[in-house]
């Protein structure tokens, strides 16, 4: 399978611009799909926060298995990453975003209130990769629309700061892809939630991978949308690739079913599920504790 590759022209300089407007702020709000917490986070971009406060958004949290979003979330918090699970779609993300920031941010508030400063500004960034939903949190925050929403990756191309109600001012800032993935797995991840641009991968490619995870993780989701029998799920995945596109009536049009299943899987009509699994152990050392 070929590696999927993103060289994007705006890559370098939206990197020199979010450097420079880290300097402005006091927290970086990270937006990642809630179903990869980890393949959808950008190096890049941690690399770029270094030290300064950050809170983890676990967006979509509506397409992710809550049980997973869940073990996340504890994952995070023994790392000490403060952490949100969040669906912007629906939700209203401003009161708890806003109450996060307030307790990540208590010592700074703490000092400027003895230094006699009573109204004080939070100021935050917003980052993350293409199509985690960063306009779309925007706008909840905001209470209104103000950044565009697209469902392709790359719409967000200025930055822009928004000003919600109780001093909480946030700039936006365009999705920031990586130019390599190390592991090829993330790409295939990226690819099926679509944060990589139509073009750069084959739909056959990221349908397969994506019905063996099924296979492996959510067997029963498969086999309940598709009414296939214990063997049949068992089938090697080119195999159950073949056997759904004769079942759709598109005879060996795979890449007809490949279009197909991945239209399905993007509207959330294969069940929540969560591509990252938190590293194996750490329960163990959770419980330690
Ligand atoms: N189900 C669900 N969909 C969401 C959520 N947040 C965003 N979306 C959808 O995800 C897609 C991408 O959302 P955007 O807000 O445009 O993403 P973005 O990160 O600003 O994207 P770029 O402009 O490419 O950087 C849109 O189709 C949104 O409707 C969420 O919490 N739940």
């Amino acid at each position: 399978m070929a590696t999927i590759q993103w060289y994007p022209g705006h890559m370098a300089k939206a990197k020199r611009e979010i450097q420079e407007r880290l300097k402005q702020v006091d927290l970086v709000l990270e937006v990642v799909d809630a179903r990869l917490p980890e393949s959808s986070r950008n190096p890049m971009l941690r690399e770029l926060i270094g030290d300064k406060a950050h809170l983890l958004l676990l967006n979509k949290a509506d397409l992710a298995d809550p049980q997973m979003t869940q073990a996340w979330q504890k994952y995070y918090q023994r790392e000490q990453q403060p952490v949100l699970a969040l669906d912007s779609q629906h939700g209203q993300p401003l009161r708890p975003v806003l109450h996060a920031a307030k307790q990540i941010l208590a010592p700074k508030i703490a000092a400027q209130q003895q230094k006699g400063v009573l109204k004080t500004t939070i100021r935050a960034m917003c980052i993350g990769i293409p199509n985690s939903g960063k306009s779309t949190f925007l706008n909840r925050l905001a209470g209104k629309n103000i950044a565009p929403i697209g469902n392709r990756p790359g719409v967000t191309r200025k930055q822009n700061w928004l000003k919600t109600k109780d001093d909480f001012e946030v700039l936006d800032t365009p999705g920031v892809l990586w130019p390599k993935f190390e592991d090829p797995t993330v790409g295939q991840k990226l690819a099926l939630t679509g944060a990589i641009k139509e073009g750069l991968y084959h739909e056959d490619d990221i349908t397969l991978f994506a019905l063996g995870f099924y296979q492996k993780q959510y067997p029963q989701i498969l086999q309940q949308t598709y009414q296939l029998t214990a063997a049949q799920l068992d089938l090697p995945a080119v195999e159950l690739l073949l056997l759904l596109t004769k079942q759709a009536g598109f005879r060996d049009d795979y890449d007809r079913m490949a279009a197909k299943f991945l239209l399905y899987f993007r509207k959330g009509k294969l069940g929540r599920i969560t591509l990252d699994l938190p590293p194996v152990g750490w329960e163990a050392t959770v419980a330690d504790d």
